[in-house]
């Protein structure tokens, strides 16, 4: 990029799990470009910036809130630093209980950037039930407003049931909107590219403190854990625990495992991280939420 060009920005929102970091790395690995990506994770370890596969050390982290709200004030040096390491273009990864169009009208402010275009992902298993639900429906439903292409992701796992469900909500929430259907975020890049910014005819709505409705949770320990106990603990976590995720000691396991939990599926995958120890962050809509007891660890750090 030559001095002063204008750079792109596109923001990536949905809630908690919907997939967004999978479609960030679908994204960097496409691309040739120089990609500055800012993520933004509620929960207090950015596991995110860990997993995004970027091979240009631009990866830049907001931990422990959300810049659409709590941390607004966090974002505009964070932009600046972006800007400042001179890419093609950025990505902004909104947290995921954020609000993606907040968090895209500092892209309009400033004359250095010019907003490409909002993406929201949504997870087609569980988005009716989310949008019903009277303590996340109106967080998940705002942030369609201003979106520009919706990903109804995680196809592959929802029922028949779920997807006509999920297909009639967005019709509701998002209509008119462009939306592509997906498993693994894996949708053709060409539909990166909006013609219209429908953030500029978003209704108007005051902010959700997402602090007072999302509360975080953290359990860091040097317990390993027996893996059947573990599995079968992650199996009973109550439906208030929205998300889990992070690294994981297992007995007998030459590297910590990442586990990814979603909304009462998860995943135990081998990771090459050569931290030592359990750090795990969750999501959830009820304060204190005993996770050490819960997982049946030991002893806890907080
Ligand atoms: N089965 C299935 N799993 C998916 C799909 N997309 C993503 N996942 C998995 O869901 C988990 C969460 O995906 P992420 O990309 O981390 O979701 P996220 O929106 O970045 O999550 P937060 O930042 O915590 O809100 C990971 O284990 C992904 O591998 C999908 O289409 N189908």
């Amino acid at each position: 990029m030559t001095g002063g060009a204008i750079i792109p920005v596109t923001v990536i929102g949905g809630f908690l799990g919907s997939g967004k970091t999978t479609l960030v790395n679908r994204i960097l690995g496409a691309s040739r470009s120089r990609t500055a990506v800012l993520v933004n994770d509620f929960g207090e370890i950015n596991v995110d910036a860990a997993l995004i596969r970027s091979d240009d050390g631009l990866t830049m982290e907001l931990s422990g809130g959300c810049i659409c709200c709590s941390m607004a004030e966090g974002i505009g040096p964070a932009i600046f630093r972006a800007i400042e390491s001179n890419p093609d273009e950025i990505l902004i990864e909104a947290s995921g209980v954020g609000e993606p169009r907040r968090v895209a009208e500092f892209a309009l402010l400033d004359r250095r950037l010019k907003l490409d275009m909002v993406i929201t992902l949504a997870n087609a298993v569980e988005l009716s039930a989310q949008l019903d639900d009277p303590l996340i429906g109106d967080t998940v439903a705002r942030q369609f407003d201003g979106a520009d292409l919706v990903v109804l992701n995680h196809v592959d796992a929802a029922s028949p049931a779920q997807m006509a469900t999920a297909r009639a909500a967005l019709r509701r929430i998002a209509p008119g909107r462009a939306i592509a259907e997906t498993s693994r975020a894996e949708l053709p890049l060409e539909l990166l590219s909006a013609t219209t910014l429908s953030i500029l005819s978003a209704p108007q709505s005051a902010p959700i403190a997402h602090d007072e409705v999302f509360f975080r949770t953290r359990l860091e320990t040097h317990h390993s854990f027996e893996r059947t106990a573990f599995e079968a603990a992650l199996n009973a976590l109550p439906a208030t625990l929205l998300r889990l995720k992070g690294w994981v000691a297992i007995d007998g396991e030459p590297t910590v495992m990442l586990l990814q939990y979603v909304a009462g599926r998860w995943e135990l995958t081998a990771s090459d991280d050569p931290g030592s120890g359990t750090r795990l962050v969750g999501i959830a809509t009820a304060a204190d939420l005993p996770l050490a007891r819960l997982l049946g660890a030991e002893t806890v750090a907080l």
